[in-house]
């Protein structure tokens, strides 16, 4: 049983149905869960919805966030820009605990129009309960942590990386 944890989720249109189907499975679970929007199906820009959860994650406002949009995709993209922000799309139950357990993956991300919504239940749970290992992978997310300060010294120093 993990502690519980403040999750933030967000979709797009493309991801609407699923996100509510997800609040609706997931109940039961012992977790607090804020929802960023949207709230229908109109069309609107997933980047807006993942910079508002990627950014909450970011600064420790939520353990964990859950973005959905037509892919998946475009919300990972978007997410993983923040740094900080280890997102990753999942469609299969190894990738949920492999991404926990060996990336500390602390987004994940769904396409409403890829998968249906007992799988994505499954692996919303999965993803949820698997802790990260640490040990060796430790040492690969140090190097993405490092090449996050690259990035930020030389976009600061105006210095090419
Ligand atoms: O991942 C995406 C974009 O890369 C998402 O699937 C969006 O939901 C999708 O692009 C929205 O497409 P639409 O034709 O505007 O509905």
């Amino acid at each position: 049983m993990t502690e519980s944890m403040r999750i933030a989720i967000a979709s797009d249109h493309g991801g609407y149905a699923l996100k509510q189907e997800l609040l609706m499975r997931l109940k039961d679970v012992a977790h607090e869960w804020t929802d960023f929007g949207c709230d229908s199906e109109a069309s609107v820009d997933y980047p807006d919805y993942a910079i508002a959860v990627a950014k909450r994650v970011a600064s420790g406002e939520f353990e964990r966030g859950i973005l959905l949009c037509g892919t998946g995709l475009g919300m990972c993209i978007t997410a993983n820009k923040i740094p900080g922000i280890r997102a990753a799309t999942v469609h299969d139950i190894f990738s949920a605990e492999a991404t926990r357990a060996h990336n500390d993956c602390n987004i994940l991300t769904m396409g409403g129009r890829v998968i249906e919504p007992a799988l994505a239940e499954k692996i919303v749970r999965i993803w949820l309960e698997t802790p990260y290992e640490g040990g060796r992978h430790a040492r690969r997310l140090e190097k993405i942590e490092a090449l996050e300060h690259e990035v930020q010294d030389a976009m600061q120093s105006g210095n090419s990386l």
